[in-house]
């Protein structure tokens, strides 16, 4: 085996030939990430580190270890960077005809910067303003403000999950929300289909039932301000429990996650183990994705089951919570939108009828107006999930437009249901427009635009939310027992303008206090 001396007293370059080799090697570099993308550690690590370590062997007998290494690593990322860089702003990027902010296109840190910050919806609903409909909004990223655009990209034969949802996981088995295979997730969505249809959602009845009476009584026996959000996340986090009881524990602890993944994934095998042991006692989310209902010809692995269990309490508790927040925040901030809800909650549910019985809720046209208005202003995934074009598919044509093969597209929920060409006055709280597209109030005067296929909170295709049901039955009988049992205002001196400089885009929506004053109406 040849030694470092030796290596380097073989080598015989002139200081300018070692830089030029160097230099060479950091825009070969570049290409090969490029040409290949490699996922792996290895060749990242060899391209990263390994080169140029071994590059810095060419100036050792000149300037020692030390200073070589400094020399081979600074050439060599200056000039991989400087290639990077200027191919991604020059024409011959593939999505250069695309505007955008030239330090998006430049490099993917910027909008990561913009995304922690909790306020990349409202930056996208600017650089829509600013660019147009689709906006480069990273190297090989593009946000899409066109309603035309929901069926092609995200329809049946639209495009699957971009690779960015796969920095989603925290496991090591993907969940179905990160399945980038069509057919693999067509496959793994089957049974959450069946855990999520009406009749599925018949039997959960009573659990939610049960947990939105918890909710009144707990709230009936509260005196003074109350943080109407917070009570809303324990039921919202409670009805998941529900359906994956098992991993009640796993997320208590996820604030920890980072510090206690491997103790928590064990704990949480174990758990599941059990479960299997032990069987359903009812037809939770578990029955069906562990495939106890026999549907499937082939059982899931347990990891599978374990991950899809996760991402249920991280995808139905929050957004739901966040949606319903929202309705709330509206109706108190609209005082009129507020009596006209309890005016139509009281001639379903008058006093002594039971506003958690959903038989009514189907008639309610100004309930699912409100909701409707709450959640085109304030979808709770407000800038949309990625889609990106399969390998080998060649890209993906709408429109005029084309979107390469490796460009990772999200449709901007929030700047498309803010567009004046889908909705009049779009950034008005006006529950209404439903009820005048319906044919249930008269048009007003002048032109009346409302397009139903640009209303997406739950998302569009065979991607979109498997629990959208379950989060409707949620919120509704949440809406209507409040309403029938209590009158509710902001708390006096509250700035309402809070709340919205709270709501942060987290990939789902988070959001601070909504302390409000709840007087029992009997
Ligand atoms: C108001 C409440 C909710 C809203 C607004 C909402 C919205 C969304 C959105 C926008 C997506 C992304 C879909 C896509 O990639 O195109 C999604 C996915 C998903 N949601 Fe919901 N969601 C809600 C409640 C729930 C509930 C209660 C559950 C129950 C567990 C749930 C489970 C899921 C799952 C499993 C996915 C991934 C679907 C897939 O990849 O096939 N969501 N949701």
């Amino acid at each position: 085996m040849v030694s470092f001396e030796t290596a380097s007293s073989m080598v015989h370059l002139n200081t300018k030939d070692a830089v030029l080799i160097i230099a060479t090697s950091g825009l070969i570099a570049h290409w090969a990430f490029r040409r290949w993308e490699p996922m792996h550690l290895r060749p990242i690590a060899f391209l990263l580190v390994g080169l140029p370590a071994i590059l810095s062997i060419l100036t050792v007998r000149q300037y020692g270890v030390t200073f070589s290494a400094w020399l081979a690593f600074t050439i060599y990322f200056s000039f991989m960077g400087a290639s990077i860089i200027g191919y991604r702003l020059s024409p011959l990027h593939p999505l250069a005809c695309h505007p955008g902010p030239v330090i998006a296109k430049a490099s993917a840190f910027w909008m990561a910067w913009v995304a922690s910050r909790g306020k990349r919806h409202i930056y996208l609903e600017q650089l829509h303003k600013k660019y147009g409909d689709v906006v480069r909004i990273g190297p090989n990223e593009l946000s899409i403000r066109d309603a035309s655009a929901i069926f092609p990209l995200m329809g049946s034969s639209g495009m699957p999950k971009g690779p960015g949802m796969v920095g989603r996981v925290q496991h090591q088995q993907s969940s179905l929300i990160t399945c980038q295979d069509p057919i693999e997730h067509a496959r793994r969505r089957r049974p959450w289909n069946r855990a999520f249809n009406t009749h599925s959602l018949k039997e959960y009845q009573p659990i939610i039932t049960r947990r939105a009476a918890q909710l009144v009584d707990a709230l009936q026996s509260q005196s003074g301000n109350v943080d109407l959000a917070q009570w809303i996340s324990f039921f919202t986090v409670a009805v998941i429990y529900e359906h994956v009881p098992w991993l009640s524990f796993y997320t208590r602890h996820l604030p920890y996650i980072g510090k206690d993944l491997v103790e928590l994934r064990s704990m949480a095998y174990q758990r599941t183990a059990s479960r299997y042991q032990n069987g359903s006692s009812t037809k939770d989310l578990f029955f069906f994705l562990s495939n106890e209902d026999n549907a499937e010809k082939v059982s899931p692995s347990r990891d599978i089951v374990l991950a899809d269990g996760i991402l249920a309490v991280v995808a139905g508790s929050d957004t739901t919570a966040t949606t319903l927040s929202n309705i709330f925040f509206s109706l108190l901030s609209y005082p009129e939108t507020y009596k006209r809800l309890q005016a139509e909650v009281d001639c379903y549910y008058p006093r002594g009828e039971n506003a958690l019985d959903p038989r009514y809720y189907v008639h309610m046209s100004y309930l699912d107006a409100i909701m409707n208005e709450s959640m085109r202003l304030y979808p709770a995934v407000p800038s949309g999930s990625l889609r990106a074009p399969l390998r080998g598919s060649g890209g993906k044509a709408f429109g005029k437009h084309f979107i390469p093969e490796g460009t990772q597209t999200r449709i901007s929920i929030r700047a498309v249901h803010r567009d004046p060409r889908n909705f009049s006055n779009p950034i008005m709280f006006w529950p209404d427009r439903w009820l005048i597209a319906e044919g249930l109030l008269p048009p007003p005067l002048g032109p009346f635009v409302h397009n139903p296929n640009a209303f997406i909170p739950f998302s569009f295709g065979p991607s979109n939310c498997v629990g959208k049901n379950l989060a409707i039955l949620e919120m509704r009988m949440v809406i209507c027992s409040f309403m029938q049992k209590f009158e509710m205002r902001f708390a006096d001196g509250w700035d309402r303008a809070h709340w919205q400089n709270n709501l942060e885009d987290l990939f789902v929506t988070g959001m601070g206090q909504l302390p409000v004053v709840l007087t029992r109406r009997d």
